[in-house]
């Protein structure tokens, strides 16, 4: 069985506190990308995982796909499978593509071994993974809160543009972002913001982590004023970086300055 994990971009994203669990509550409208990884299960007499295509920095037993089968093992007499990651998505890149991994790792397992879990289910084992991991579990646009894994339905219909996502080829750690912010509360909640047409996004709806990284990485706030030089109705950082995407009405041609990256188009 194959399945095509696909990677999500934030718009809009307040670190609003520190949790006493050294977390962070913020408020962010995730909203999915087509940029995809592949993943393959196959049953098998022992378990295994394999990767290809970019290389994935860290123990590959520790690998999001294999926490993910784990996870549901210790609950479920699991048969052994044989699994394949060919990742594309950029890594470190706040397009959450190993989160990604691991949701529909969860959903791919559930499916072929008709486990019978429900979304919410789902969403507790995704939650056990990672903050982000959750969200991909219905992988529709949503407005998430706390750790970015509590959600309230957003009525943010962003189909039919064209977005934009180029990728710097510089990984930043979520950890190291996350400790480079000053958490305060916005004086309007972000919720209210992206109420407004899109045009207004550019004066109003923030990535707070662009304060502290954009000094770190000029290149970081450069795509993004490239991005508006060629069009983009919006343009922002993902997450904690280092991905900067630009939304636009139809799509473009990407400029030379832009192509040295590794970029990525597609309709939303
Ligand atoms: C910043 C965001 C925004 O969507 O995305 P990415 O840029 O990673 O894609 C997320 O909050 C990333 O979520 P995720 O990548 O799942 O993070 P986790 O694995 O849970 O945590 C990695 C580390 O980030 C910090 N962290 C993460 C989430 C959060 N709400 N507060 C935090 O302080 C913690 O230091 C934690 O140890
Ligand atoms: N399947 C996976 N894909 C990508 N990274 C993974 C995966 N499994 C574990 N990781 C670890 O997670 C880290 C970053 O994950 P990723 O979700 O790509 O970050 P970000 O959301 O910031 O782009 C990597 O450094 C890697 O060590």
């Amino acid at each position: 069985m194959l399945t095509f994990p696909t990677c999500k971009i934030n718009i809009g994203l307040r670190i609003t506190e520190k949790r006493p669990d050294g977390f962070h509550n913020l408020q962010s409208c995730f909203y999915p990308v087509g940029w995809s990884d592949v993943l393959e299960l196959i049953p098998a007499s022992e378990f295994s995982f394999t990767d290809s295509g970019l290389a994935i920095p860290g123990d590959p037993t520790k690998n999001l796909c294999v926490r993910a089968y784990q996870l549901l093992k210790a609950d479920f007499e699991l048969p052994p499978v044989q699994m394949h990651l060919h990742k594309i998505v950029p890594i470190g890149a706040g397009l959450g593509g190993g989160s990604s991994d691991a949701a529909f790792a969860l959903k791919l397992l559930n499916e072929r071994f008709a486990l019978g879990l429900t979304v919410a289910q789902l969403q507790d084992y995704a939650r056990r993974l990672g903050s982000d991991c959750a969200f991909f579990i219905e992988n529709k646009p949503m407005y998430c809160v706390e750790k970015g894994d509590v959600f309230q339905e957003v009525s943010l219909d962003l189909s039919g543009y064209t977005i934009l996502l180029v990728y710097p080829n510089l990984a930043i750690s979520t950890a190291e972002a996350y400790a480079g912010v000053r958490p305060r509360l916005p004086e309007t909640p972000l919720s209210e913001q992206l109420q407004a047409p899109i045009e207004t996004w550019r004066d109003s709806v923030h990535n707070d982590f662009e304060d502290s990284l954009f000094p770190v990485y000029p290149v970081l706030a450069d795509i993004k004023h490239q991005l508006y030089d060629i069009g983009a109705v919006y343009a922002s950082m993902s997450g904690s970086g280092s991905t900067v995407y630009g939304i636009f009405q139809a799509p473009v041609t990407v400029s030379n300055h832009l192509g040295r990256y590794n970029v990525w188009q597609g309709k939303l």
